[in-house]
């Protein structure tokens, strides 16, 4: 197991490029903890892949490094580095039986056949395998395979990272949430460090420790699923994580007081926005910290939907959007209302980043 440190990395596969838009992964400095459980989440093409390919060494960066606590592996091909992958298809020797193939890296490695057998039993009863040694992996449905993929990782001592990309792609839907909550009961068993690739909320907040939210080729905020879902560092991590998102809203500040649409709303941080500094202003609150009031900021409600657990509140204040969810079974007026912002869960964003406001997050 490793500490896995990404130095100063960025990558462009262009050969020469000559600005922030060229590089398909711009600026990283990030350390993944010996042990953690991580998520690396983003949209399609924010560089989730390219980003481990470079862990695993099937890219080289175009710069910066990649340690293995302190050993620069920047050089070094994949199978020097002592990963284990799984990817969206599950990867199996059909022809073998699911003990061959759990068996498979060991045998290659030359350990002794006494403990391949017992690595090899205690791995199948961690993945619920051991009914099904003896039977044929090509026999198996998907989410059998991709416990093979799994085992295969955790047999070896030698691993530094278990990395996984999409693994849960071709799962039946009703199995996936099983899979899942395997993932991160074996992660607290085995405590690998594993990096889990997604661009699915769900998937990377249920298994991940820490969760690393990337657009566009920028690591936008690293964070507990706590941290991001309260205190989003980034317009887009309110907005891309939730559901529905984060309510972004322009407004104005003024002597350290926000106003929307007009109407002074009580912040967490309007007070540390400096005047006169460039950049879009824009105040960010959850649906979850927007409620009905007697007074307050003037809305009308133009549609109200139901998720099966709450109500999804849709109104206009003025002609921007705001949503808010209310619990199932009270009544929700038609028409004019007032909305009231939960001030500790207010935000105001300068360029779409969080203004610092020193309060702890
Ligand atoms: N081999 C390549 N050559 C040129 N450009 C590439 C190559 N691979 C990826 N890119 C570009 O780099 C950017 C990041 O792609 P990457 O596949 O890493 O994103 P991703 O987040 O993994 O997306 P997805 O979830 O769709 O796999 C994209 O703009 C993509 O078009």
């Amino acid at each position: 197991m490793a500490k896995i440190t990404l130095d100063d990395l960025r990558h462009a596969y262009v050969p020469n490029p000559q600005g922030p838009d060229d590089y398909a992964l711009k600026q990283l400095d990030i350390s993944f903890e010996d042990g953690g459980a991580y998520a690396l989440l983003g949209p399609s093409g924010c560089g989730k892949t390219t980003l481990l390919n470079i862990i695993s060494g099937l890219l080289t960066p175009s710069h910066g490094k990649v340690l293995f606590d302190s050993k620069d592996v920047t050089g070094l091909a994949p199978d020097q580095r002592h990963i284990a992958q799984v990817f969206q298809f599950p990867v199996v020797y059909d022809t073998m039986s699911v003990y061959d193939n759990l068996a498979f890296p060991l045998r290659n490695r030359g350990v002794a056949e006494a403990d391949v057998d017992r690595k090899v039993r205690e791995i199948a009863a961690m993945i619920d395998l051991e009914d099904t040694l003896e039977n044929r992996a090509s026999g198996l449905t998907a989410d059998g395979k991709q416990k093979i993929s799994l085992g295969r990782g955790l047999v070896r001592d030698d691993v530094n990272v278990i990395m996984f990309d999409e693994p849960l792609t071709v799962i039946d839907p009703h199995l996936k949430w099983q899979l899942r909550s395997k993932l991160k009961e074996l992660h607290q068993r085995v405590a690998r460090t594993m990096i889990y690739v997604t661009h699915d909320q769900t998937e990377a907040l249920t298994f991940a420790d820490k969760v690393v939210v990337m657009n566009v080729g920028q690591v936008v905020q690293i964070g507990t699923p706590v941290e991001l879902f309260e205190t989003p560092a980034h317009e887009f991590v309110g907005h891309f994580i939730g559901s529905p998102g984060m309510n972004i809203l322009d407004c104005e500040v003024k002597g350290g007081k926000a106003f929307f649409r007009g109407q002074e709303v009580e912040t967490a941080n309007a007070g540390a926005v400096k005047d006169g500094e460039s950049g879009p202003l824009r105040l960010g609150v959850r649906p979850e910290f927007v409620s009905l009031a007697e007074r307050g900021i003037e809305a009308e409600v133009v549609k109200v939907s139901d998720s099966g657990r709450y109500q999804i509140v849709e109104t206009r204040v003025g002609d921007a959007p705001v949503k808010l969810l209310v619990n199932e079974g009270v009544e929700i007026p038609t028409g004019r209302t007032a909305l009231s912002f939960r001030a500790d869960r207010t935000r105001i964003y300068r360029d779409g980043w969080l203004v610092a406001s020193g309060e702890t997050r």
